[in-house]
This record gives C-alpha cells, sequence and structure tokens, in this order.
C-alpha cells in the first residue's frame, strides 16, 4: 500500500514536471503568435489592406499537421479541440476580438461560432442575421458569423439577401451537423398547440409536422433559441431547436433527431472587413447582374466559366428590388479572385454582364 502510495506521489510530480513545461510552452507559441501580429501588421500597412488576425487558412493547416504528428494515446479530435483554444487564446492576446452572431444563447449558429472562435474571444449575440451584418459593417464586431444554406432546406434568403447589398466580406465557412429536437414544458405531444421556430428550421422538419403535427398552429420566430425561449413561457406550446436548448430554457425533449434527413448540415459564413489572399484550395462568391432585354445575357455569363475550366459550385437567384422580374445572380466558384484563371475569367465577365460584385474568397473547408 505505502509503495503504491509513493508511486502516485512519483506520478504527480511527473505531471507536475509535464505542466511546467506546457504552460512554458504555451507561453513561448503565445509569444510566437505576438510577433506574427505584429508582422501581419506591417505588412497590412505597406499593402494598404486590414490586418486581419483570424486566419482560416493557417488554422486548417495547423489542424491537419497535428493531426499528422500525433501519435496517441490523445484522440484526434480532443487535440483539434485542445488547439481551438489555444489559437484563440492567441487571437486575442494583442486586442479584444469581438464575434457576433444569431442569437440568443444556444442557436446552431451560436455552435458554429464558438466551435471555431472558441472561449478566449467576446461574443455578441444579435437578435436578427440583418443585426450581425450591421455589427460588422459599422465595426462593433470583428467577425460575424450567419448561416447561409442548408443541405436540406436550401440557401438562407434572409443571409443572401444581405450578401448581394453588404459592405462585409465572406471570408470563411463553417460546416455544421445539424439536429432538430422537439421540446415543450409539457410532457405529452398531444397536448401541443403551438410550435414555434426559425423558418428554416420549420422546413428542414416538414415531414414530422406534416405526419404528427398537421393541425397544429405553427409560428415562424427569429431564430430557434428564442423560439425555446417562448415556448418556456407558454403551456401547450413547443419549440423545434436544439438539444443545448432543454437545459438553458428548462425544457423536456418531447421528440428527437425530427428533421428530414438525418445529414441534415447546416454552412455558416465567418463575415468581416476583408478577405485574405490565396491559400491554394479557395472558393469564391459574387453576384451579378445581366441586360434582361439580351437574350442569351445570362448563358454567355455562365460559358464564361466553361471556357476557363472553372467548376460552379453554386448558383441562386434573388430579385433585384430595383425592377419587377429583374434578378440579381449568385454564384460561388472554385479558386481565389486573385488565382490568374478567376482574374481574366472575371475581365471577361465583366464584359458581359451589367453589374459584377465580389462578396468573397476564401479557404475551403472540409464538411466534418
Ligand atoms: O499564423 C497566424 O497567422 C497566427 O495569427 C497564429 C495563429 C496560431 O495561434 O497558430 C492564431 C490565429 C490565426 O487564426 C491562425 C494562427
Amino acid at each position: 500500500m505505502a509503495d503504491q502510495f509513493e508511486e502516485l506521489k512519483e506520478l504527480r510530480e511527473q505531471i507536475d514536471n509535464l505542466d511546467t513545461s506546457i504552460v512554458n510552452l504555451l507561453n513561448e507559441r503565445a509569444m510566437v503568435a505576438l510577433n506574427i501580429d505584429n508582422v501581419k501588421e506591417n505588412i497590412a500597412k505597406d499593402e494598404m489592406k486590414i490586418n486581419e488576425p483570424h486566419d482560416p487558412a493557417r488554422e486548417m493547416e495547423v489542424y491537419k499537421q497535428i493531426q499528422q504528428i500525433n501519435k496517441g494515446p490523445l484522440p484526434n479530435n480532443t487535440l483539434v479541440s485542445i488547439f481551438r483554444e489555444i489559437m484563440s487564446a492567441s487571437l486575442s492576446l494583442n486586442k479584444e476580438l469581438k464575434i457576433s452572431y444569431l442569437g440568443p444563447r444556444g442557436t446552431y449558429s451560436h455552435q458554429a461560432t464558438v466551435n471555431r472562435f472558441g472561449d478566449s474571444v467576446i461574443y455578441s449575440m444579435q437578435k436578427t442575421i440583418a443585426d450581425v451584418f450591421n455589427s460588422v459593417e459599422k465595426k462593433q464586431a470583428t467577425y460575424g458569423v450567419v448561416p447561409f444554406e442548408n443541405s436540406t432546406h436550401g440557401t438562407v434568403t434572409q443571409t443572401i439577401d444581405k450578401l448581394i447589398n453588404t459592405s462585409a466580406k465572406v471570408r470563411a465557412d463553417i460546416y455544421l451537423p445539424i439536429h432538430h429536437q422537439f421540446l415543450s414544458k409539457s410532457s405529452d405531444l398531444s397536448d401541443i398547440t403551438k410550435i414555434y421556430s426559425h423558418p428554416e428550421a420549420l422546413g428542414q422538419c416538414s415531414k414530422w409536422l406534416n405526419a404528427k403535427m398537421r393541425n397544429v398552429q405553427k409560428v415562424p420566430v427569429s431564430s430557434t433559441s428564442h423560439a425555446a425561449e417562448l415556448a418556456s413561457k407558454e403551456s401547450g406550446a413547443g419549440a423545434i431547436c436544439s438539444s443545448v436548448c432543454a437545459e438553458i430554457y428548462g425544457l423536456k425533449i418531447l421528440d428527437r433527431d425530427i428533421e428530414d434527413l438525418q445529414d441534415n448540415t447546416t454552412r455558416f459564413f465567418i463575415i468581416g472587413q476583408s478577405y485574405d489572399g490565396p491559400s491554394g484550395n479557395d472558393k469564391t462568391i459574387f453576384s451579378f447582374t445581366v441586360d434582361h432585354r439580351q437574350p442569351g445575357a445570362l448563358c454567355n455569363a455562365l460559358a464564361v466559366f466553361k471556357q476557363h475550366d472553372i467548376n460552379i459550385t453554386k448558383i441562386d437567384s434573388r430579385p433585384s428590388h430595383q425592377h419587377h422580374w429583374h434578378y440579381i445572380f449568385i454564384l460561388e466558384v472554385e479558386g481565389h479572385i486573385e488565382d490568374e484563371t478567376l482574374k481574366t475569367a472575371f475581365s471577361e465577365l465583366n464584359n458581359c454582364c451589367v453589374d459584377v460584385n465580389i462578396i468573397g474568397s476564401y479557404p475551403r473547408s472540409k464538411e466534418l
């Protein structure tokens, strides 16, 4: 017994020594991150650009490298979480970094934002997607996170309508698997007379709603968390939202994973004042308008990408709000706007469009 206590003491001494090394190494790393920030500041001044502390392409490189060198026993996802926090700390060493997202706490936007930026930055929750854009445009937040598209229900119209009219730029994307739960104060589905949720979440659960709640009133609200908040104050009301809302708002989960498709995933955009240079594996999003009186005008615009062998990864259109039945087209293509191929393609595109507006270029991220 005495031997074992002695062994425990020795092992704890080993841990203490290792912790000392880890703390010293973390501080050494933080000093290097501070130096990087100073160098980036000088480069930005020379090039008359904005210094962007967050570098999504570099973060992906760091994650890739730590996973390659990892020999265990720690699993890769544990190391990724630890490094998420290490880089979160680097991001906030020099100055306060404020990130805005569609709140309240517990929304999918909140989860995507915290997964990406960690615990050391300051978060600012906003009531609407438009408010997230406003906070970035007015420089009240360094970055904002907005939902862009869902694998089941398509484009988030509130976001795309802001993207075509904003000075903010898309600088990264985040994929988040989405599993919706049905939450209520009541204990039985048969007591439910009203369902709150964000319109996108209602759309992603249409099969469940039709099968189990066909005649129940559906009330679209600004976010899934706000839906949970409302449901927590009304008997007979329920909310479609994430499981974390159960704890936050003191609700019961009456049905789980009610989304139409089990691989339901939402892609979020990180918006800021500018985007980074090419990483070698990027995407570019832009909007354009064509002369509506000219037959084949849209076809000519799209043909530019075929001619340059540029893959189009998304196409959408939205009403122009200037003339009835005139549309703005939104395209996402592979490549960075500073790549030679894209530069040539965009100069040709400018010749056959009324207006072309680059919304962002960003490193292609991995769908987890
Ligand atoms: O390499 C950089 O550009 C850094 O600012 C350092 C660092 C890091 O801690 O590794 C910090 C934040 C960036 O988002 C990416 C990487």
